[in-house]
């Protein structure tokens, strides 16, 4: 299987901080991998460290095997094109109506014109159970739930091989975290795309992932099938999946 994702040996620092410590991970083309971690372990820096937000001072990432550590400017940009990024707090532009909001990239990047761009919201709102009568909204007028679903049809709107979820569920209740873990599951089978979530939501891990890694200070120390998170007697996992305050990990500033 082709890795559409990989990172080799990755190292990330802020001044004596080091953060990541060779972090050796790789996402097969079609799967969905989930990154779970404490707070504080690197999931954020990782996850920035694959979309050229951070560069890391040693290791390599690769992108459906394309070197893109260091990369700027339009090879960068070239790169990014392939990535759908669905982030914790929906990140939605308050003065653009939901279908410039969901369409944006393609205005952007790709020059689509505004004709287009609207059937193009319609389309991708409809996948995620979104009606016309919210083309024209504004943000601040969405709920909780509507708002993580423009979210997610902003990030499949130009149909991205490469899609990323950070803290997917964050602010939502049980019920809508249970809707849109699933909606993202449908959006992902349909679209056969490769994915990378980070999230601390157990039920995320269950319905998102195929795959799921361990992150912990610093480096990845378990990677398996989400259908054998709760067979594997591994201490580091058995504590992180159960919420358990007693066992390996060590806890900062509890
Ligand atoms: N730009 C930065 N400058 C300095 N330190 C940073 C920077 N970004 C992240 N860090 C530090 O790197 C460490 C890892 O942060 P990161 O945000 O990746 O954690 P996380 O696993 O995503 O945590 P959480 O689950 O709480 O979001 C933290 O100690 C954080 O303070």
């Amino acid at each position: 299987m082709t890795d559409m994702i990989k990172l080799s040996n990755v190292h990330k620092s802020f001044g004596p901080k080091h953060v990541l410590k060779g972090v050796d991970l790789s996402v097969e083309k079609g799967s969905s991998l989930v990154v779970i971690g404490g707070s504080g372990s690197g999931k954020s820096v990782m996850m920035k460290s694959i979309l050229g937000l951070l560069t890391p001072e040693k290791g390599e990432i690769e992108i459906n095997g394309f070197p893109t550590v260091g990369l700027k400017g339009g090879k960068r940009d070239l790169v990014n094109r392939q990535f759908g990024m669905l982030f914790q707090n929906g990140a939605l532009f308050d003065s653009l109506p939901v279908w410039q909001n969901v369409s944006f990239a393609a205005m952007q990047g790709n020059n689509m014109p505004a004709d287009e761009a609207y059937e193009l919201a319609k389309e991708s709102l409809a996948l995620v159970g979104l009606g016309e009568n919210i083309l024209n909204l504004y943000p601040a007028s969405l709920s909780g739930g509507m708002h993580k679903r423009v979210g997610l049809a902003r990030a499949i709107a130009t149909r991205p091989p490469i899609i990323f979820f950070d803290e997917p569920t964050t602010g939502l209740d049980p019920i809508m975290t249970d809707v849109i873990n699933h909606l993202i599951r449908d959006c992902v089978n349909e679209l056969g795309a490769t994915t990378m979530t980070i999230t601390h939501d157990m039920s995320s891990v269950r319905t998102i992932g195929d795959k799921a890694a361990l992150l912990y200070q610093g480096k990845i120390i378990w990677t398996g099938n989400v259908d054998s998170l709760d067979q594997s007697d591994d201490p580091f996992l058995v504590q992180f999946v159960n919420g358990l305050a007693d066992g390996p990990i060590e806890i900062s500033g509890a």
